[in-house]
């Protein structure tokens, strides 16, 4: 006889997990915050009975950022309403083909901010300080080494270009005050003159933002417009002096013209928490230079942000489901 706790389970909407880790596709805490609002089906089940279990997905949760969503699972899930983005990036979904099955695409923005804006913050001081290549010395053979060989450049009162100024790029301003930085930045509308006094930050032309910052931090989706907006030309704007800080997408620059710049010094350095691809092939030229610190894409990486954006998706996902208004839906260009 079935209990009443499982018939209630099995009346809640049918999700599928797509991700990786754990035995669901996510960390197990994150599939018991799913269990309790979701009938949750991992990739495995799905595919060992396409056809009965296809049937009971409503909802999709992503958790990474590969493009897997394709076609032909879309066709095997007849009642797919809702594809629930854990992040607010997603260039890795084929929007306008997920719209043509009357799907609807939901993200995160609320949830990612600080974290990512924390990751910014970081690259630039880890860059700024040569933390990498001062860590790897401290723990080399090599004991001969003094502070005088390390000199690092201050943070503190330098000029910070942010291009891009959502909801992350406002944080990362808000951090950057605290180190009386002096703030440019560049955006497809200009915050209000309120927004801009409480963070002390100036709207700039790009160009202007580029040759004035010591730190350039890229804060941008990725969209057709923004694809390659950092090129040989923008790189050949900037200080000899300056860094170039990436959080949003690898595919943000030309990434050519960045290792060229990097290995001709017309820049001094990078700071990368993503790339085009990731990961990179081991054999690519930005792994060979010392003036690059790379991280495997772990803005939102933190224990706090994937439970938050785990609580946005859903809260979108039941919006969906119970026809109401939803908070974070993404629209094909
Ligand atoms: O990269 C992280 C995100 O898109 O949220």
């Amino acid at each position: 006889m079935r209990t009443a706790q499982v018939m209630a389970e099995q009346d809640l909407p049918g999700l599928l997990i797509m991700g990786i880790g754990g035995t669901h596709g996510v960390q197990e805490s994150l599939a018991a915050l799913l269990k309790k609002h979701f009938s949750v089906i991992t990739m495995k089940e799905l595919l060992e009975n396409k056809k009965e279990v296809g049937k009971k997905i409503q909802c999709i949760f992503v958790s990474e950022f590969r493009p897997t969503i394709d076609q032909e699972l879309l066709e095997s899930l007849p009642n797919l309403k809702v594809i629930g983005n854990s992040g607010v990036g997603v260039d890795h979904l084929n929007l306008k083909m997920i719209s043509n099955f009357g799907v609807r695409v939901t993200n995160t923005p609320h949830a990612v901010a600080d974290s990512t804006a924390d990751m910014g913050m970081a690259l630039m001081l880890a860059s700024a300080r040569r933390l990498v290549e001062g860590s790897q010395i401290a723990v080399s053979p090599d004991t001969n080494y003094f502070a005088a060989d390390w000199l690092g450049v201050e943070v503190t009162r330098a000029t910070l270009g942010i291009i891009g100024m959502g909801r992350i790029g406002y944080k990362v301003a808000q951090r950057a005050r605290a180190f009386e930085m002096k703030i440019l930045y560049h955006n497809r509308n200009r915050r209000s003159q309120e927004e801009e006094q409480a963070v002390g930050a100036c709207y700039s032309e790009m160009e202007d933002l580029l040759q004035q910052s010591d730190f350039v931090m890229l804060v941008v989706n990725l969209t057709p417009q923004t694809e390659k907006l950092i090129g040989k030309k923008e790189l050949g704007l900037m200080k000899p002096t300056a860094t170039l800080i990436n959080i949003s997408r690898g595919a943000v620059i030309d990434q050519d013209a960045l290792v060229e710049a990097l290995q001709n010094k017309t820049i001094k350095a990078a700071a990368l928490d993503v790339t085009y691809p990731e990961p990179l092939p081991r054999n690519h030229p930005l792994l060979k230079l010392n003036n690059v610190i790379i991280t495997p894409h772990i803005g939102t990486a933190t224990v706090q942000a994937t439970h938050m954006m785990a609580e946005e998706a859903i809260a979108n996902m039941l919006s969906v489901l119970n026809c109401q208004p939803i908070p974070s839906e993404v629209f094909p260009q």
